[in-house]
């Protein structure tokens, strides 16, 4: 099953089952499940027979109706009667940690099996990362930034809060919080790099319509009324640092991999990857930090940690079209492998002991020359592959040396595909179509990984493609991430960089320490707003099936624009329904809008339709599919909540001598009616999505 289907599958019966074990819970229990639904908001209500409401409330003793029917709920009727703490994670997860086996062999070359999954770190004393390079200023951007940890969540927890200490979970909760403020560099960090104009757009005359102010970012895109003036659009940004196109490569390294690279000795597992479309510049800025990454980790070996017996390997291997080879071994394909305890082996990989720069550049220079690479018409030597160059750290067990050593921490460093080759799902050859897929499914399942590691989620989507499954030791225990979102700042390259900004603003959105997103995203609605106001008002626009009505000076572009403008409504809708208000577009109505959404099934499947009608944007319509069918979910709770309560307050009135039976068969019809209802509006909205999934090609298939 897909990291999609999982996820349904998790936020559907489960999630409900979660709900109602856990609704009845009093106090943290329940706030806990609330707010990891993200329904955090109905905390303040009193159900009026929670423990926390009545129970608590004095009309709630053991002779209390509220009590009984509690009771009721609890052990008589059998659904309630799970325990109300929260259900273990997944242990696989957590006995991992503890059992984990290395299965190397020491030695220069490591053939054989190695395993990517063994937490089986090194206990090593961890020492504070300020106090590894000494200077502070070290970890200073370019821009006078610190690599510092914006998280909100340690921001809230409130010093009061740890004093008055109440139970083990707030204690274990601050120790949690204590351990990460030890560690001042944040979980995910999300950095855009604008790459100068090159000579081909500059011959072209192409503009550079992006805008960089401290970590703000303004893309200006040129738009078309149906009347064909000309108007901009800006979308605004904000991330964790935005690197312009006079920063150097120096200066990236500083802002991004360098904070990590003590951390790798403290049992963590840190991932750099760059993002974006062919030609935006990702392989220009991820090709020096390893080398850079390496010169900093032995260093530290030699000095921090003489004598400490730490060694470090490197790995470099590629994913192409959901295969794995050898990129230090002469593209020697490799298998991915579950052993018996579920832990992810790649069979065959060769990992080299190094001890000198030259030795490592040495290797990342014969594993580059090896990648695999593609034409397209934007970037000769554009890649298909993503390529993972991996530093391990390891340590001898108590300085046995015939014993394999074991991995302390790993850094890995990913050059993504190129993001829009996504879109090659109805491009080309089938060869090409399949590696199209299957980077949309590890990009997508990138995204979900990222977010459930910074969510604390216990369970890790990384069976969703093989790139998260290669990387799962990186989304579990201690990690680190930073996203390199490259972006190329021509005009004419405009769409893909407003697709690789949504994907870079979601991934740091949805993370639980940010802010901005809210913020950010009003800015664009209100720009969004005032564009919409000023075309819509300046022409109207009919409905898609009047394309007859649309001035006849634009013939043959008509339904372009149409449908251009369409896009952009059901962008706004979408915008201000996650907002969690719903302002209409002046035109189209709401029902044009979702044929609209709709509309990708049917212009794949509809043969008179121009294959080019279909956005290349895919990705980011699944994701917004996703995103939608996610906050259906989360109403359809709400409802069914507030559904719940209205049923227990007519079981306390069926109770009541002189009830009204009637009325009660009346209103418990209704009700029922309502659940029923709500349950097959998801249920379709559920099967749309999922027939979306296979159209694209992101379900999983296991075969190697
Ligand atoms: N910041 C930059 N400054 C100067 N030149 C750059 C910069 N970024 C990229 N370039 C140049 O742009 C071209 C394309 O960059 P690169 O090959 O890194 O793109 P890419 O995103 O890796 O593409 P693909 O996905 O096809 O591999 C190269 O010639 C590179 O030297």
């Amino acid at each position: 099953m897909s990291t999609m289907g999982r996820q349904i599958q998790r936020s559907g019966a489960h999630h409900q089952r979660q709900y109602s074990d856990h609704f009845l819970d009093s106090g943290n229990g329940s706030n806990r499940w609330l707010q990891s639904a993200g329904l955090h908001h109905l905390q303040q209500q009193d159900f009026g027979f929670c423990g926390g409401g009545v129970g608590n409330g004095g009309g709630g003793g053991p002779g209390s109706r509220a009590f009984r029917l509690q009771r009721g709920f609890s052990g008589e009727s059998g659904l309630y009667s799970e325990p109300s703490s929260p259900p273990p994670m997944n242990s696989r997860f957590t006995g991992q940690q503890e059992i984990g086996k290395e299965a190397m062999s020491p030695g220069d070359l490591s053939p054989g099996l190695l395993d990517l999954h063994s937490l089986d770190t090194e206990l090593i004393p961890e020492i504070p990362t300020h106090r590894l390079y000494g200077a502070s200023s070290m970890y200073h951007s370019a821009q006078g930034r610190n690599f510092d940890d914006t998280d909100t969540f340690l921001s809230t927890v409130k010093p009061s809060g740890r004093a008055q200490g109440g139970s083990e979970n707030d204690l274990l909760k601050t120790l949690a919080v204590e351990k990460e403020k030890a560690n001042p560099v944040a979980k995910i960090r999300v950095v855009v790099r604008k790459r100068p104009l090159n000579k081909k757009e500059l011959s072209k005359n192409e503009e550079d319509i992006i805008d960089t102010q401290s970590n703000f970012l303004t893309v200006h895109e040129t738009k078309f009324k149906v009347d064909l003036t000309e108007y901009e659009e800006k979308h605004e940004f904000m991330f964790d640092a935005v690197l312009n196109e006079e920063v150097s490569n120096d200066e990236v390294y500083r802002e991004t991999v360098e904070p990590i690279v003590p951390t790798i000795f403290q049992r963590t597992k840190a991932t750099c990857f760059a993002y974006g479309q062919t030609g935006s510049g990702k392989t220009y800025t991820m090709k020096p930090l390893p080398l850079k990454a390496s010169r900093d980790i032995l260093r530290l070996m030699h000095h921090t940690y003489r004598a400490q017996g730490f060694q470090l390997f490197v790995s470099f291997f590629e994913i192409y079209g959901g295969k794995l080879y050898d990129l230090l071994n002469e593209r020697k394909k490799l298998f991915i492998r579950e052993d018996g305890k579920q832990q992810v082996c790649i069979v065959g990989l060769q990992e080299h002991k190094v001890s000198d720069v030259e030795a490592i550049k040495d290797l990342i220079e014969r594993g580059n020359a090896t990648r695999s690479t593609g034409t397209t018409g934007a970037n000769e030597e554009s890649s298909r592959s993503h390529a993972i160059l991996q530093l391990a750290i390891k340590r001898s067990v108590d300085g046995n040396d015939s014993k394999p050593p074991r991995v302390v921490g790993k850094l890995s460093f990913i050059d993504l595909a190129g993001s829009e080759r996504g879109a090659d799902t109805t491009d080309n050859d089938k060869q090409t179509r399949m590696e199209g897929a299957e980077i949309n499914k590890s990009l997508l399942a990138l995204k979900e990984c990222i977010r459930a590691l910074d969510n604390d989620q216990g369970h890790i989507p990384f069976r969703g493609s093989k790139l998260t499954e290669v990387l799962r030791d990186s989304f579990v225990g201690n990690s680190r991430t930073v996203m390199i979102s490259c972006i190329s700042p021509s005009s004419g390259s405009c769409e893909h960089t407003i697709n690789t900004l949504r994907y870079a603003d979601r991934v740091k959105s949805l993370s639980k320490g940010n802010g901005s997103r809210r913020e950010v995203t009003q800015m664009n609605t209100s720009l969004r707003e005032s564009t919409t106001f000023l075309s819509s008002s300046a022409v109207p626009v009919p409905s898609p099936y009047d394309v007859d009505e649309l001035p006849k000076q634009t013939e043959g572009n008509e339904i372009d624009l149409v449908e251009e403008q369409y896009e952009s409504d059901n962008s706004q809708l979408k915008y201000n329904q996650r907002l969690g208000s719903y302002h209409a577009p002046a035109a189209p109505a709401p029902e044009n809008v979702m044929r609209r959404a709709n509309g990708l099934t049917q212009v794949k499947e509809s043969k008179s339709e121009p294959q080019t009608s279909q956005s290349d944007d895919d990705l980011n319509f699944l994701l917004q599919e996703e995103e939608d069918l996610i906050n259906a979910h989360r109403s359809l709770v709400e409802e069914t909540m507030n559904m719940v309560r209205e049923e227990m307050n007519l079981l306390v009135e069926a109770d009541h001598p002189g009830n009204q039976l009637d009325d009660y068969v009346t209103r418990l019809n209704a009700i029922l009616s309502q659940k029923a209802a709500g349950v097959l509006r998801l249920q379709t909205r559920l099967e749309n999505f999922h027939r979306l999934l296979k159209e694209h090609n992101v379900l999983v298939s296991y075969t190697n």
